[in-house]
């Protein structure tokens, strides 16, 4: 059996192998959230009690997404030198990372020397057509990395001087497609994860924090 950098049935063992590989490869540096990891206890945090019963704990908190997002700006600021940047964001589940994104950049350029002009621009993308795929939905995240190899095409096209993809989160999912994002936040689990702008069937958008959802809050929010 194979055992790709995606496909890691004992991730623990496999982690520094990836992140190394990533290092080298495309000198990506980001945040590993093991398999085995349980995740903050929601009793630690304010979430809205609507979610009550609905999720089984926060995966990542608000707090470190901003955290992670503000040296993500930084990152993108020292590449792009002196480029103009045109950002588009993926909807409707990207909404979220792109905005806070975009204000972390716009502080950077005003509080600088170093200032970038800006355009944001939006598409709305969905990982399926008609029927639902058979993995489980989530939104502003790479999973299989389809979605984002069809825009990339798409953005090719127009021949920009220079295409970077930023994504919050990487789900290692087998069968993934090779490429990454260029700016990666973290890298977690294959689990169903909802909040920050990631939806289950249009619900958890309105969480703060990114959580793993609990069985019965899949069956109260099925569709
Ligand atoms: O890497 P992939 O396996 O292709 O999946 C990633 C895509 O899936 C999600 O969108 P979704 O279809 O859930 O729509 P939404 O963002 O509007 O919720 C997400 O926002 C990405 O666009």
């Amino acid at each position: 059996m194979h055992h790709g950098p995606w496909n890691t049935p004992k991730a623990v063992n496999y982690s520094n192998v990836k992140i190394e590989f990533y290092y080298v490869h495309f000198s990506l540096c980001f945040h590993f959230i093991n398999d085995d990891w349980p995740g903050y206890s929601l009793d630690l945090f304010n979430y809205p009690t609507h979610y009550s019963g609905d999720l089984d704990c926060v995966i990542i908190p608000h707090g470190v997404i901003m955290d992670r997002t503000e040296r993500l700006a930084r990152n993108i600021m020292d590449d792009l030198g002196d480029h103009d940047i045109v950002v588009l964001c993926v909807l409707k589940g990207g909404y979220q990372f792109c905005a806070d994104l975009v204000e972390r950049i716009k502080a950077l350029s005003r509080n600088s020397n170093h200032t970038i002009p800006m355009r944001v621009h939006f598409i709305r993308l969905r990982s399926y057509l008609v029927s639902p795929p058979s993995r489980p939905l989530s939104a502003g995240i790479v999973g299989t990395g389809k979605t984002m190899e069809t825009l990339l095409q798409h953005v090719k096209a127009f021949k920009p001087k220079m295409i970077k993809v930023a994504g919050l989160l990487v789900k290692r999912v087998q069968h993934s497609l090779a490429s990454v994002p260029d700016y990666v936040g973290f890298e977690i689990p294959n689990r169903f994860v909802v909040g920050y702008a990631l939806d289950y069937n249009e619900y958890f958008r309105d969480l703060n924090h990114i959580c793993i959802i609990s069985e019965s809050g899949k069956k109260k929010y099925k569709v």
